[in-house]
């Protein structure tokens, strides 16, 4: 790319340019054969946009509320880990670009930057917590008190990562992150361990935990709860049990357990199966503005973007992630406009048709 990027694969495509192997992998892999990560992108591409006309779209409102808090357009910020490797400010640029474009921003608990110095660069906005729970309690039950006192105002914890899956690039690269970009918000764990990341998270995580924890956890903090990695109705159910007050579909982005569905697959079968009771995020492969009407019109209340922010980083810090937001905002206005939308209420299910499926 020579010029200014155009779309989010620009991003991408620079990152590809001046990457070294190992970040790269890293950023870019998903598990095993990866058929989860394209068919993530790919199903989007089947779901059909049935758009209406003679509506006055002279002009869109795109902002929306995520649990009561008004946010500018509904695309997020994930969290991604070891955002130094991608740029040396790494969360902090990602923290603030998020707060100036007036979205969601998640910090990953396997964050560069530590909690304290995210918050003080980007002190407003929306912030929510990625958490991780670990063997050691105690170390999982500061992560969520720091968290707490520097204000952020929801706890994502992430359940679809009782083990690390196989990540062919990251174990080819022998993948672990360079010194600027190790956790800096707790030194226990090994990041040099035989195969990289791997032995990492097998020394961290628990993989033992239930959904009793997860009630022990909620209860531990005043923070709203989201659970990300939920893609079964089943689960879901299980999570508005629980009391969360959102769920993001997720596959991890295609890198935990391979040929699980595409999140927009499954999307409308979680938002039937919480009946209201709490709020639906869905991320995984969401490139376009289509992309993002398409899962606001199959119930998601807002969507988050991994890698996209990532490249953002990498091809300019601050300005690259905001660069990122911005196009997929505009991306989102004009899809609107063209199919007869003049604000985010309006985006509803008879606006898409699966190419298969029928009408919905
Ligand atoms: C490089 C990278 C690091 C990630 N790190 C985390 C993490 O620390 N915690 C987490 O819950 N999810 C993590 N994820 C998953 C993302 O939050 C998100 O689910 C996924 O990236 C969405 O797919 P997309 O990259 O196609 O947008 C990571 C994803 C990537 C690509
Ligand atoms: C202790 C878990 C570390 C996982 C690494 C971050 C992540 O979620 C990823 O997908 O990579």
């Amino acid at each position: 790319m020579d010029s200014s990027p155009v779309c989010l694969d620009d991003f991408e495509e620079h990152a590809v340019r001046v990457l070294a192997q190992g970040p790269l992998g890293y950023f870019q892999t998903g598990a095993d054969d990866e058929i989860t990560l394209r068919e993530n992108r790919r199903a989007f591409t089947r779901w059909k946009i049935l758009p209406r006309v003679l509506r006055d779209v002279s002009s869109c409102d795109l902002s929306t509320t995520i649990l009561g808090h008004r946010i500018s357009f509904p695309v997020c910020v994930a969290p991604t880990g070891y955002q130094g490797d991608a740029h040396p400010d790494g969360e902090i640029a990602t923290a603030q670009a998020a707060f100036e474009m007036n979205t969601c921003y998640t910090m990953s608990t396997m964050s560069s930057k530590s909690i304290e110095d995210v918050s003080s660069a980007a002190p407003a906005g929306l912030r929510f917590f990625q958490l991780y729970i670990f063997k050691q309690r105690d170390i999982t039950k500061q992560l969520i008190r720091r968290a707490e006192k520097a204000g952020f105002n929801a706890l994502v914890v992430t359940v679809d990562v009782p083990f690390l899956a196989k990540r062919r690039k990251d174990i080819r690269s022998k993948y672990t992150p360079s010194p600027q970009a190790r956790t800096a918000n707790f030194t226990h764990g090994l990041h040099d361990g035989p195969d990289g990341l791997h032995s990492h998270v097998a020394e961290l995580i628990d993989p033992s935990l239930t959904w009793d924890d997860l009630t022990f956890f909620k209860s531990f903090t005043k923070m709203p709860v989201i659970l990300k990695g939920i893609l079964t109705a089943e689960d879901a159910k299980l999570a508005v049990q629980a009391g969360v007050a959102g769920i993001m579909v997720s596959n991890h982005g295609g890198r935990q357990l391979d040929t699980v569905p595409a999140t927009i697959d499954v999307l409308a079968e979680v938002v039937a199966a919480v009946e209201s009771k709490c709020e639906v995020y869905m991320d995984g492969g969401v490139r376009l503005g289509t992309d993002v009407f398409k899962a606001l019109a199959l119930g998601a209340k807002a969507v988050f973007i991994g890698r996209p922010v990532v490249y953002g980083l990498v091809y300019n810090g601050r300005e690259g992630v905001k660069k990122v937001l911005q196009i997929l905002r505009d991306e989102l206005e004009s899809s609107m406009a063209l199919s007869g939308c003049a604000n985010i209420a309006e985006i509803k299910s008879n606006l898409v048709r699966h190419l298969f499926m029928g009408k919905l």
